[in-house]
């Protein structure tokens, strides 16, 4: 049987060098929420730590034969290997390509490679056919394995937490945006900021949602929906399941749910 060729298909990388600002456990949740909306969804860990593997319930990342490095490694190669290596299927309807620690040796392999910022793209080109949706994972770095997320990506998520005030940061990382579009990715688009981690107890939280709105509002697009702070999203990774299966009723299922919404009125 023929392959149906989904020439639709988006690619999504949840990036920001700021480390443990809800990127992992939006790309879990908002993966879910797509799958849940009919969606075939993809999500590849593209962070050594392999934290969003082990969230998906693969908790020693490490023991995983193979990997996204796995992966990359028969690119560099020239390898060819089957489009399903390495994939996981997990209980939620959603495809995983875990990562874990061989990852960081990529970062230093890859330089020496020819093609050293396209070699994920080249993975995503052979398989990106049999997905509606591949959602990429970032580590909190703008190195190798980034730029290759960015190099591939149609879109980048840039999850914000509303606890610190991100400006320096966010600039950089549209810097950097702006300089794999000119050079490598004349597709790339910043798809949105995505505030998280709000606690609306606070004014600093609703000072910092303003700030960003007022900074960033008429040159990028911000989520209308914001991810509120609950300890019920902190556990979803020691369960190994989204938040639309741990707390279903919840204010944060109900959050991902509309910022899934938001994603799915932009498809083109
Ligand atoms: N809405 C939320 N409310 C409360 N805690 C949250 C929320 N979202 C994520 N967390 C917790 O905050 C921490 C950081 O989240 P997460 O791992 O998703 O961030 P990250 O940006 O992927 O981190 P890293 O940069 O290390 O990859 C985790 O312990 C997570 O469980
Ligand atoms: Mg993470």
């Amino acid at each position: 049987m023929k392959e149906k060729v989904n020439k639709d298909s988006r690619v999504l990388a949840l990036c920001s060098q700021k480390g443990g600002v809800g990127k992992t456990t939006s790309c879990v949740n908002l993966a879910v929420g797509l799958a849940r909306a009919g969606k075939k969804v993809l999500v590849i860990d593209n962070d050594p730590q392999g934290s969003m593997t082990a969230s998906l319930g693969y908790q020693n990342p490490d023991e995983l034969p193979v990997t996204l490095a796995t992966i990359l490694t028969n690119v560099v190669e020239e390898e060819t290997f089957e489009n399903d290596l390495g994939i996981l299927a997990h209980q939620e309807g959603i495809d995983l390509l875990p990562a874990n620690i061989e990852l960081s040796g990529m970062e230093v392999s890859l330089v020496n490679f020819m093609s050293r910022e396209l070699v994920l793209k080249q993975y995503i080109e052979q398989i990106r056919h049999e997905y509606d949706y591949i959602l990429i994972d970032c580590s909190p770095s703008l190195g190798m394995l980034t730029i290759n997320a960015l190099a591939c990506a149609d879109e980048v998520i840039i999850p914000v937490q509303a606890a610190y005030l991100p400006v320096k940061g966010l600039e950089q990382l549209i810097r950097t945006i702006g300089k794999v579009r000119r050079q490598l990715n004349r597709q790339l688009e910043i798809g949105g900021i995505l505030i998280t981690m709000v606690d609306n107890r606070t004014n600093y939280a609703r000072d910092i949602s303003e700030l960003i709105f007022n900074t960033y509002g008429n040159k990028i697009h911000i989520f209308q929906q914001s991810i509120p702070f609950s300890v019920r999203a902190a556990e979803i990774s020691a369960e190994g399941i989204s938040i639309f299966q741990h707390d279903p009723k919840g204010k944060v299922a109900e959050a991902y749910q509309m910022m899934t919404q938001e994603v799915l009125m932009d498809e083109k």
